[in-house]
């Protein structure tokens, strides 16, 4: 049966500094590096081993899938890395102190901000500090100022239903490596869950998150790979 693992990245050092991320491209810290390991082990200790794997093009992304998949001994299996399994961008809060944000905007603004379902944060001013456009892995592509999750949806899940679905129709076991915003999107859809119930949900870093689907491709109800 097709089997689908979603697992956000490990610790950031912008989740430690706890600075809005968004498409900035930062790297895992050593928490981080420990969490993603603990994911592949996870993986090989229950023996759901991915035969195919999806991630973002963000390096948080990409090596917690690196590290999970070595320690669960499939580091040989298939990769593609797409910018539409990116985070959501972050805007103008992007390198912010979230902290400060709620000192100086309230606490209900920013809660809209990063958990609302279609408001976007304020847009990054284009060239400014942490503008990834002039970036060269999006150098085929309009590099957003800004995304609400209703906006992150509206990439993500054209490519899951381009890309990876008919893979997992093939009857692998798909793992996807991405972030809090991109998968929030992901669940969002695959658990049918309302744009009010949304605002509720919350991804922790490099917990394995499992669905599988039955023989006409409708997916079960998720569950943490630690608990089954
Ligand atoms: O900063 C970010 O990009 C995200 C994920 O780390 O944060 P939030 O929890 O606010 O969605």
């Amino acid at each position: 049966m097709p089997k689908l693992i979603l697992v956000r990245h490990g610790q950031s050092q912008w989740n430690l500094e706890n600075r809005f991320t968004g498409w900035w491209d930062v790297d895992l810290t050593e928490k981080g590096v420990e969490e993603a390991k603990e994911a592949g082990r996870l993986m090989r200790e229950k023996g759901v081993l991915p035969t195919i794997a999806f991630t973002s093009l963000q390096t948080r992304a990409i090596k917690t899938l690196h590290l999970a998949l070595e320690e669960a001994g499939r580091l040989w299996i298939p990769e593609i890395k797409d910018w539409r399994l990116n985070e959501r961008h972050y805007g103008g809060l992007t390198g912010l102190d979230k902290q400060a944000m709620r000192d100086k905007h309230g606490d209900e603004k920013v809660h809209v901000w990063r958990r609302s379902f279609d408001v976007p944060p304020p847009e990054m001013e284009p060239g400014s500090e942490f503008d990834p456009g002039a970036d060269e892995r999006y150098a085929e592509i309009d590099v957003p100022y800004t995304e609400s999750l209703k906006l992150t949806i509206e990439r993500v899940l054209p490519y899951w239903e381009s890309d990876i679905l008919p893979v997992l129709a093939r009857g692998e076991t798909v793992i996807i490596s991405a972030h809090g915003n991109s998968l929030r999107a992901l669940v969002k859809h695959l658990s049918n869950i309302s744009d009010d119930d949304i605002t509720g949900l919350e991804i922790p870093t490099g917990q394995p998150i499992v669905y599988d689907f039955d023989d006409t491709m409708v997916p079960g109800e998720r569950y943490y790979l630690k608990d089954s």
